[in-house]
């Protein structure tokens, strides 16, 4: 995403004090083959498929120092039966635990963090693992799926449709208590959530986005409005909700971006993004 014209105008406007003083030196990428969020099986090929395309090398020729941590490595769990139509509770919520303390270690030390999965259900790892080092985190969601079905609603029983679900407080009296999740506590507000690029929305999902009033541009929108639009619009959002974060660095603030397949989409939200503190880009 090639920054020109109002939304660059933004940036340098409002952030250009900040980007000077928390620029990140350090990427860290980490890989999650993982793939129990949902039926299909390839998907724990990421990384490996990721690494090979060249995100390293592409990432290191950019101007800062890439640390690559390697793989995660997810044992099996026994006897993992459905919960309340939930396929795989226990696999799931224990690789995202693994993963969401990897995360805020990885934040935790100073890296900015790309993480390749493996599917949606990482989302739950990653943007906790975020949330535990930066409480006040505001997360753009840029997938054509809203991945914010309750078990209750789920259409799939499969939580790689659900990660949202579980980081939402508001939604905390719609969330049965699944097995193999006792570790994770609710951290975001749904006014912290912007989604940009839905196109396909499950009925449960539709009622909660509508019920929260949760800001939302879909492929429709990005047609009509451009790209460059709706990222001003969102952003004006998110800032609006942190005047901190213009006005100084002092109340950490980060911005997760989740990134359907596309080396160069990482590639643009790490360079869109470095003028933010604690940015995320997950790959699933
Ligand atoms: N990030 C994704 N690929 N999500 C797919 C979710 C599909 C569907 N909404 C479900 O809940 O099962």
């Amino acid at each position: 995403m090639a920054l020109r014209g109002p939304l660059s105008r933004i940036l340098r406007s409002k952030l250009g004090k900040c980007s000077q003083q928390t620029r990140a030196e350090s990427v860290a990428v980490l890989g999650a083959p993982f793939c129990r969020g949902q039926k299909r099986g390839g998907v724990e090929q990421g990384p490996k498929v990721i690494r090979d395309a060249g995100l390293v090398e592409r990432l290191s020729s950019l101007d800062y120092s890439v640390h690559d941590f390697g793989d995660l490595n997810f044992p099996p769990v026994e006897k993992d039966e459905p919960y309340m139509g939930v396929k795989f509770p226990r696999t799931v919520g224990a690789a995202n635990k693994m993963l969401s303390g990897a995360v805020s270690r990885a934040v935790g030390a100073g890296h900015r963090l790309v993480l390749l999965g493996g599917d949606h259900s990482l989302a739950i790892g990653s943007v906790s693992g975020h949330a535990r080092q930066c409480p006040d985190l505001c997360l753009i969601w840029v997938d054509a799926h809203a991945d914010i079905n309750t078990p209750m609603c789920s259409p799939s029983g499969n939580l790689h449709g659900q990660p949202v679900a579980f980081m939402l407080k508001e939604l905390q009296d719609k969330m049965p208590s699944i097995p193999g999740f006792s570790w994770m506590k609710p951290f975001l507000s749904s006014r912290d959530l912007v989604y940009v690029g839905l196109r396909d929305v499950d009925p449960g999902e539709h009622l909660i986005l509508k019920n929260l009033g949760i800001q939302y541009f879909t492929m429709r929108d990005i047609d009509r409005l451009g790209i460059q639009r709706v990222m001003e619009v969102a952003l004006d959002h998110l800032l609006g909700r942190y005047p901190s974060l213009v006005e100084t660095v002092r109340k950490p603030c980060g911005v997760f971006l989740e990134f359907e397949n596309s080396i160069n989409l990482v590639l643009s939200a790490l360079t869109f993004n470095f003028s933010w503190r604690n940015v995320c880009c997950t790959v699933s």
